[in-house]
Formats: C-alpha cells, sequence, structure tokens
C-alpha cells in the first residue's frame, strides 16, 4: 500500500485580464494582470499552497511549477507562491514550457465568439454560426491536431515524473499555469478525449483544477473532482 498521496498536476488558469474580462481572445497579446487579478492571484496562493490543514499542496510535496511564457502566466506564478518563505521555494523547480501557451488565434487575436461568427459570416463560410474553436481551429492560427500534439508532449513529460514518484512511493505535485482554451485542452487530453469533440469543460481566469490518477495507478488517468480539500480528509490528521 502506498503510503504517499498519488502524484497530482495541478492546473490554474491565470487571474483576470482585461481581456479574459470582456471575452476577447488572447493568445500571443502580452497582457498584465488587472489590479483585481493581481489581488485574485495572490489569495489563491495563499488558500492553495502552505501548511494549513485547508491548503490543498503542502510546500514540500510541490516539485515542479510549469509555466507559459506569457506575462499573465508568469504574474500569475509569481503571485501563487509569493507569500511562501524562501526556504520552502527552494525546493520547487520552475520552468517556462512553450507547449502550454494559449491556442494560437490568429486572424481571431483580440475578438469574442460573437464577433469571430460575423466575420465567418461576412466572408461566406456555412458554418459560420455553428463556429467553435474546437471543431473548426481558428483562420492563420492553431487546429485541434495542433494544439493535441503540444497538450500531448506535455503531458508526456509529467507522465514521465508522475511515475517515477509513484515507483519510488514519493509525493510529487505539479502546478501548471496557462489559458483558458489550452487547460480545457490538458484535461481532455489527460483522460484521452478528443479535443475536437469539444471538452465541454468551463474554466474562469483564477480557476484551479487537479488531475490524477485512480487506484494509484499511472495507467488510470482520471479528472479529481476537489472538493474535499475544503475540510481536509481524516486520513491526513486533520479531524474534526
Ligand atoms: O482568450 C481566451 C483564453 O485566453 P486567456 O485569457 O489567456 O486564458 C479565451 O478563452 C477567451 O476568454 C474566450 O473569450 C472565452 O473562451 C469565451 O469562449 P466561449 O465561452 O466559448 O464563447
Amino acid at each position: 500500500m502506498a503510503k504517499s498521496r498519488c502524484p497530482r498536476l495541478i492546473f490554474i488558469r491565470h487571474g483576470q485580464t482585461e481581456w479574459s474580462k470582456s471575452g476577447q481572445y488572447t493568445s500571443r497579446t502580452d497582457l498584465p494582470l488587472t489590479e483585481y487579478g493581481v489581488r485574485q492571484m495572490r489569495a489563491t496562493g495563499r488558500i492553495l499552497i502552505g501548511y494549513g490543514g485547508n491548503n490543498l499542496v503542502k510546500p514540500a510535496e510541490l516539485k515542479l511549477v510549469i509555466s507559459s511564457p506569457r506575462k499573465r502566466a508568469l504574474e500569475t506564478r509569481d503571485l501563487l507562491l509569493e507569500s511562501l518563505p524562501e526556504s520552502q521555494k527552494m525546493g520547487i523547480r520552475e520552468e517556462i514550457d512553450p507547449d502550454i501557451r494559449e491556442w494560437e488565434y490568429g486572424r481571431y487575436e483580440g475578438l469574442t465568439t460573437e464577433q469571430i461568427k460575423a466575420d465567418r459570416k461576412k466572408k461566406g463560410y456555412k458554418d459560420a454560426d455553428n463556429w467553435t474553436i474546437w471543431k473548426c481551429g481558428c483562420e492563420n492560427g492553431e487546429d485541434a491536431d495542433q494544439v493535441t500534439e503540444r497538450v500531448d508532449r506535455l503531458i508526456a513529460k509529467v507522465r514521465k515524473l508522475h511515475k517515477k514518484a509513484i515507483d519510488d512511493d514519493e509525493y510529487c505535485d505539479i502546478l501548471v499555469v496557462g489559458h483558458g482554451h489550452i487547460l480545457r485542452c490538458l484535461a481532455a487530453r489527460w483522460v484521452g478525449r478528443r479535443i475536437d469533440c469539444n471538452p465541454q469543460f468551463m474554466l474562469d481566469a483564477g480557476g484551479v483544477g487537479v488531475l490524477s490518477y485512480q487506484h494509484h495507478n499511472i495507467e488510470e488517468p482520471a479528472i479529481y473532482l476537489t472538493g474535499a480539500f475544503l475540510v481536509p480528509v481524516e486520513e491526513e490528521g486533520h479531524g474534526l
């Protein structure tokens, strides 16, 4: 029986930006967080990581933080870790990985879903009203296959670390800081779903999700329907 908790990938969409507020598609546009976004991620960090009974992640069990290269993601990463003392941060490796940058929106950068549909209608696309990024991709940007390729590469990297942790019975939480569409793709691919069928997930700016494995088995990836961390489970020794 394993002593350590099953390895987890905890993903976080960056905090609020002006365009996440207005619903404009933001990939390469390197926006900073809004003032609220800064407060939002600072507060999220304090709730998420620490040694309090209600913290989801214990600093000593957090081995790696992988971030998108965009400013809003890097700011989010720094705010999440800000309240930890240096001695606790030392054991946490940080990496920037372009594979978790946002879906390349091409011509649709800066537009809203409604504006994209209107643009396609004007250009005579028959499917204009039924456009979805999942099925149709973006003009001059990426499609589902291209995004699948890079998300799968990131998953393979994480699985390798998780497998070693399971084999050695060690803790291995990994934080991934990214964006609205790419993280929904990550969750879908984690459980082998196709992206072009629309993963039907929602993820607000500042939103958090957890991916892990059923039965402590690397061959059984699963999406964690988190909630129990609001009041820690009895096995963790924080009984009520
Ligand atoms: O740009 C997006 C995500 O990038 P980021 O803000 O860096 O996380 C998109 O997700 C937009 O926010 C988009 O407006 C949103 O997904 C609305 O899409 P939908 O509900 O499908 O119309």
